[in-house]
C-alpha cells in the first residue's frame, strides 16, 4: 500500500493507495473514526458493484451503515438528489457525531461531500473514489459541490476528508470512456508538472496504457494535487492552476446538454486555451500541439464542438476565477512552466476570440 500525505495544516489526512483496499475499509475508515453511524452514499452503478461489500467491512469493525444510492449522472448533482440524501438521513436520524462515506466516481464525491458540507453545518467526509476521475484528482482537496441548472459547481463547499482510500481494481470495471476521461486531468497534471509524470504520458498511447500505468498516474498525480492545495487550500491564488483547461472545459461541457463527460471537456478546454495562448505568443505552439497529441493519442476529444460562441463567453464569464472585474485564465509557458493571466471582463471576448457566431476557437 502507498500512502501519500496531504499536509493542510488545518486538516492533514492520508491517501491511501493499494489493490483490494475495498475489502478492508472497515479497519482503514476505524483508523481515523470511532465506530459511529455511517451514511454510505453511490450512484446505481456503481452501488450493487461495492456498496455491500464495503458496508460489511464497515459492519465487521463495528460501524452502524446505511447505504443511499442515487441515479447516476451529472444531472444528480443538484439540490433535488442534495435534499433527498439528508431527508433520509434525517429519518435515520444522523447526527454530529455520525458521518458520511463517498464511494464512487466524480459525481458522488462532489454531492456526498457537499451533503457532508451542510448537514447540520458539517459531517466528517471520506472518500473512497471508484472512478479514474475521482482517483486522480476530484477525490482529494475537499471541493464539494452541487449544480444549478446548467451552471457547474456553483453552490459547494470546501471540506477536507478524512480519509481517501484509492483501490485501482476498481477502474477494471469501469467502461472505457469512463477510464478515458479521468486521463485527460492527468495530462493536464502533467502539463502543469512536467517531470515524471509527463515522462510517463508521454508513454500512454491506448486506454489498455492507461490502465496498466493506472496505480503510478494516480499517485504522482495525488502528490502533485496534494502540494498544491498544501500551499493553498482555498484557490486564493497559486491553486487556480488546477483549473487549467476548465473556463472553456466547463462551458462546453454545460452547453453540452450531458453528451460530453467532464474530462472530456477538459481534453477540448485545455486544447482550446493553448490554442489561444499560442495566437497570442505566449504559449509555443510544440507545446499546444505536445498537450492535443497527448490526448488524442487517447480518442479524448480535442476539437471545439459546434457551441455557439455567445454561449460560451456567457459561461465564461461566470467562471469563479473572476476577480475585480478580471478573468484569470490560466496557460503553459512551457510543459511544466504554468501561469495566468488576468484579462479585464469587456476584453475576455475578444482575447478568447468570442466575439461573432462566426468564429471560435
Ligand atoms: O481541485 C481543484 O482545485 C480543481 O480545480 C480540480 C478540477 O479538476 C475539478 O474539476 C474542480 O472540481 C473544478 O472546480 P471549480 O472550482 O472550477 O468548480
Ligand atoms: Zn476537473
Amino acid at each position: 500500500m502507498e500512502i501519500l500525505d496531504v499536509n493542510i495544516p488545518s486538516h492533514p489526512y492520508q491517501v491511501k493507495i493499494g489493490r483490494n483496499l475495498l475489502a478492508s475499509t472497515g479497519s482503514l475508515v476505524a483508523s481515523v473514526w470511532q465506530p459511529r453511524k455511517v451514511a454510505l452514499i453511490s450512484d446505481d452503478n456503481v452501488a450493487p458493484l461495492y456498496q455491500e461489500k464495503v458496508a460489511e467491512s464497515l459492519t465487521k469493525s463495528g460501524f452502524t451503515v446505511c447505504a443511499y444510492r442515487f441515479p447516476a449522472g451529472e444531472q444528480s448533482k443538484s439540490l433535488d438528489v442534495l435534499g433527498e440524501l439528508a431527508t433520509q438521513m434525517t429519518d435515520d436520524g444522523f447526527n454530529r457525531d455520525d458521518g458520511v462515506i463517498a464511494l464512487g466516481g466524480g459525481v458522488t464525491g462532489d454531492l456526498a461531500g457537499f451533503v457532508a458540507a451542510s448537514y447540520m453545518r458539517g459531517l466528517p467526509l471520506i472518500q473512497i473514489p471508484t472512478s479514474f476521475l475521482a482517483q486522480v484528482d476530484s477525490s482529494v482537496g475537499g471541493k464539494t459541490a452541487v449544480d444549478l441548472g446548467t451552471t457547474k459547481n456553483i453552490l459547494g463547499a470546501f471540506l477536507q476528508p478524512d480519509l481517501v482510500i484509492v483501490d485501482p481494481e476498481t477502474l477494471k470495471t469501469l467502461d472505457q470512456r469512463d477510464l478515458v476521461e479521468g486521463y485527460g486531468e492527468v495530462v493536464k497534471v502533467a502539463g502543469l508538472t512536467d517531470h515524471d509524470i509527463w515522462s510517463l504520458v508521454k508513454m500512454i498511447n491506448s486506454p489498455t496504457d492507461i490502465l496498466k500505468n493506472s496505480e503510478k498516474l494516480s499517485e504522482l498525480a495525488i502528490k502533485y494535487k496534494a502540494e498544491v492545495v498544501e500551499a493553498d487550500e482555498k484557490e486564493g491564488g497559486l491553486r487556480q492552476v488546477l483549473n487549467f483547461g476548465h473556463t472553456i472545459g466547463h462551458a462546453v461541457e454545460a452547453l453540452s446538454d450531458g453528451k460530453l463527460r467532464h474530462g472530456e471537456a477538459v481534453a477540448i478546454g485545455m486544447v482550446a486555451i493553448s490554442q489561444v495562448f499560442t495566437d497570442h505568443g505566449l504559449t509555443p505552439a510544440t507545446v499546444t500541439e505536445q498537450l492535443k497529441e497527448r490526448l488524442a493519442s487517447v480518442n479524448l476529444p480535442v476539437e471545439m464542438p459546434s457551441v455557439s460562441p455567445k454561449q460560451v463567453l456567457a459561461k465564461v464569464k461566470n467562471d469563479k476565477k473572476n476577480h475585480d472585474g478580471k478573468l484569470n485564465l490560466v496557460f503553459l509557458k512551457e510543459i511544466g512552466g504554468p501561469a495566468i493571466k488576468s484579462v479585464d471582463l469587456e476584453d475576455v471576448a475578444d482575447f478568447l476570440g468570442l466575439t461573432s457566431d462566426a468564429s471560435s476557437h
